[in-house]
């Protein structure tokens, strides 16, 4: 596989007019194959950057390099290894499933090519639907016709912005299993979610923005590992007054102002949760039930959103 980056983007800035500058001086390189899932809050500025990469958005300044084909130098060429699923339904409800897919064919300059169009719809289980006009589809057939869409033309990089946004949750599991398939093809993938576990389950690499800014990169995995948090919750079998022992005390465990709940957070480095257990028994206090829970990439994100001084330095 190549190793030109399948994105590059320098300095990408764009100002709706007025004051709002949707994104500022954003910079992020997108490696061929990855899926790469771009997470923020409402209005900042997931659509925006997916926009300018597809044309959609006329960006005010910066570089956008797709697979290494600058756009300033050629605006039309680079675009057609892209591929875009939109959050909003955008078909001609007068059309064919399968008209729909050659216009989609003709726009990216290739030919009519009916076996690929059968290809696609076949692989998201649209097959039987070919000769339905699109405004007799179900909302989820409507959905995966619009992945069809994004795809008939066989791009290498394919943003997905939002695309299980209405979704059940088989559907929704079946979306999964073909994007790890079309990754694993070596389609470069760019999703944005507001469904937290979809990133989660989906992502190699993880890029966190708010107000216009990319506050962070980083692969899934470390970023778990390195901001999530383990957390012991113990319930004490009879409530205490005193305070807890102090080696307990020092690592960390904090006691519930009922005295029956002591949790402790564990993290990286800190010490293992059993030695918290093993010195409440040595302190005679016994323990009716033990649960631990582990932060995910939600609580993470929201740390950082509020910016948490242990996430804020993460860049
Ligand atoms: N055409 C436009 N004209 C003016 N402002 C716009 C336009 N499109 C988007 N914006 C503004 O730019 C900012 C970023 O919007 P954008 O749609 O990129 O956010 P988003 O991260 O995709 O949000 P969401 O998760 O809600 O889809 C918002 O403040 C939005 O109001």
């Amino acid at each position: 596989m190549s190793s030109t980056p399948a994105l590059e983007l320098r300095g990408l800035t764009k100002n709706y007019g007025g004051k709002l500058t949707a994104l500022t001086d954003v910079n992020l390189t997108i490696r061929p194959g990855e899926i790469f899932a771009l997470l923020g809050p409402n209005g900042a500025g997931k659509t925006t950057l997916i926009g300018s990469v597809c044309g959609l958005v006329k960006k005010t300044s910066g570089k956008i390099l797709v697979f290494g084909h600058d756009l300033d130098e050629d605006p039309v060429r680079p675009r057609y290894e892209v591929g875009l699923v939109p959050q909003e339904i955008n078909f001609d409800p007068f059309f064919s499933v399968a008209e729909s897919l050659y216009i989609q064919q003709g726009y990216y300059g290739q030919k009519r090519d009916e076996a690929r169009v059968m290809e696609v719809l076949t692989a998201l289980n649209l097959q039987n639907k070919a000769d339905s006009l699109t405004r007799a589809l179900s909302g989820g057939m409507k959905r995966r016709l619009l992945i069809a869409k994004a795809l008939v033309h066989k791009p290498r990089l394919v943003f997905l912005d939002e695309p299980t946004a209405g979704v059940d949750v088989e559907l929704r599991r079946d979306l999964w299993n073909y994007v790890r398939k079309l990754a694993a093809e070596g389609t470069t993938i760019v999703l944005t979610t507001h469904y937290l576990e979809e990133a989660e389950e989906l992502a190699d690499r993880v890029g966190i923005i708010n107000e216009g800014k990319l506050l962070l990169v980083e692969e899934k995995k470390a970023l778990l590992r390195r901001l999530g948090e383990k957390r012991l919750i113990v319930t004490l079998t009879e409530p205490i007054t005193a305070p807890l022992p102090e080696s307990v005390r020092k690592a960390g465990a904090t006691l519930s102002a009922d005295g029956r709940t002591v949790t402790y957070p564990e993290r990286e480095g800190s010490a293992p949760a059993g030695d918290i257990l093993r010195a409440l028994y040595t302190h005679g206090l016994p323990v009716s039930d033990v649960e631990t829970r582990h932060s995910r990439l939600e609580d993470i994100l929201i740390d950082i959103l509020r910016g948490k001084p242990a996430a804020a330095g993460a860049a």
